[in-house]
């Protein structure tokens, strides 16, 4: 995931700012493997009267000169990558908060041309030396949704057509596929993710989302869509199971546990809601063939949207959320809800004898299996900006450490796809190490972002 504004324009309280996320597009079908959602911004960097120098890679904590040279590199290795890539990067703009409107010195500073990719970056106050310099940033896709007049204006449907439904394809080809929204605290990531839940209460009872649903009630209620209708052309058998967790401080909740649910729904005693509030961490595993795992979290098998939103809903009630001088709703934990999605082409059984039994025959039956993954990750932050303290800080940390590991994995997937290419015919064997365990996050997601 990247952004599209430079640390530069990132320190200044003045700028606005913008929410980037991004989708795996569907693996090319010849490639055997899963969907692989890794980060690799396809972004081409263009300095139009600028030094490259002055501008930086978010993150990375080294001099300017450092940095310059890194992100460079960085580019021409994603430039390497994009180019074989199965993801793509978005970024959303959007419109200035009710706290920024009120604060006097606050302007616009994004701005996107027609339907283009690109998006600029007007840098500088007056009283700077940047003053007037223009950064120039391309994406794949570039959703613009500040000014509702607009002709380019990108409401959440549009925002969902464009990064979402893609990967609703891919599942039914039984490819695996993740999205994840990254941007700095307050950038619009929940709101994209999952949009206003209060005005989604139709939902609930099975209608339509609402026209401010975000990314992952659409993609629910679109599955099932797709589901009623394959089933009604197909004699298909399908199963889908859905699970959602936090990490935390680096430690894993599940926010579907029966106990929390009953909680959710107001059903709990005080010694239950006194032991959700100590929910215990879950572990994470390797599994010798599917890669990392989180041991015991629950899994619920649910056979319509309105199931599957009551889930959703039971989960985002669970999720640590804070007030911060930069977003009143901040969310503290980095979120993943997982749907598995399990295809069986009931037709198989033509080819099956009449004293075949039934075990056997259901194994004998072709069955496309994936997973889903939709992630909302906590915002970066900076602690004297976004006035946290204590256990705020503490959180603070914690995800902003886990975004760092997951830009260092970033780019070494990338360094190593550049060695790799750069090897004999092509063909060398990456080489570089990837820290995938210095975070829970990444780990978790190792299968998400590598082949
Ligand atoms: N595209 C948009 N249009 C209108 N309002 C938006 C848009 N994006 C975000 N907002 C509003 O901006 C505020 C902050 O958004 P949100 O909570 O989604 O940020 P976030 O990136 O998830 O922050 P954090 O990382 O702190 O959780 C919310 O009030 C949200 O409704």
């Amino acid at each position: 995931m990247t952004r599209a504004e430079d640390r530069e324009h990132r320190d200044r309280p003045e700028q606005l700012l913008n929410t980037a996320f991004s989708g795996s597009t569907p693996q090319p079908k010849p490639k055997p493997t899963a969907l692989n959602a890794c980060y690799t911004p396809s972004s081409l960097y263009r300095n139009a009267n600028t030094t490259p120098g002055r501008s930086k890679t978010p993150g990375t904590g080294k001099s300017s000169c450092s940095r310059a040279k890194e992100r460079d590199s960085l580019m021409e290795s994603c430039l390497i990558v994009s180019e074989e890539s199965n993801m793509i990067v978005a970024v959303r703009v959007r419109p200035l908060n009710a706290l920024e409107c009120t604060r006097g010195q606050v302007t616009n500073v994004v701005q996107v041309h027609g339907n283009s990719n690109e998006l600029t970056v007007q840098a500088g106050s007056s009283a700077d030396a940047s003053a007037g310099v223009t950064h120039f940033f391309s994406y794949d896709q570039v959703y613009y949704s500040c000014d509702p007049e607009r002709k380019n204006f990108a409401c959440q449907a549009k925002v969902f057509e464009g990064t979402a439904r893609p990967l609703i394809d891919t599942a039914f080809e039984g490819y695996n596929a993740c999205l994840f929204a990254y941007g700095q605290t307050g950038s619009g990531k929940s709101y994209s993710m999952m949009g206003i839940e209060a005005l989604d209460d139709a939902a609930l009872d099975g209608g339509p989302p609402h026209d401010e649903a975000g990314i992952i009630p659409r993609f629910c209620h679109e599955l099932f869509r797709r589901i009623e209708a394959v089933k009604s052309q197909q004699q298909l058998q399908v199963e889908v199971e859905v699970s959602y967790f936090e990490i935390y401080n680096e430690k894993i909740h599940d926010l579907l546990s029966v106990q929390h649910a009953a909680a959710a729904a107001g059903e709990s005693t005080p010694i239950q809601q006194q032991q959700q509030q100590q929910r215990p961490a879950l572990k994470v595993r390797e599994h010798p063939i599917f890669g990392p795992y989180v041991v015991d979290l629950s899994a619920h098998s649910v056979d319509s949207y309105s199931a599957l939103r009551n889930w959703l809903a039971v989960g985002n009630s669970q999720r640590a959320t804070a007030s911060t001088a930069m977003n009143d709703k901040s969310s503290r934990s980095h979120s993943i809800f997982n749907i598995v999605l399990n295809l069986t082409d009931l037709s198989s059984d033509d080819g099956l004898s009449s004293d075949t039994d039934s075990s056997t025959a259901s194994s004998l039956r072709q069955t496309r299996r994936s997973k889903i993954s939709l992630v909302d990750l906590a915002g970066s932050e900076r602690i004297s900006v976004s006035g946290s303290n204590g256990e705020r800080i503490r959180e603070g940390v914690s995800i902003n450490k886990s975004l760092l590991t997951l830009g260092k994995v970033i780019a070494a997937l990338a360094d190593s796809r550049k060695a790799s290419a750069n090897g004999p015919l092509g063909s060398g064997t990456p080489s570089t190490f990837v820290p995938y365990r210095e975070s829970v996050l990444t780990w978790l997601l190792r299968v998400s972002v590598t082949k």
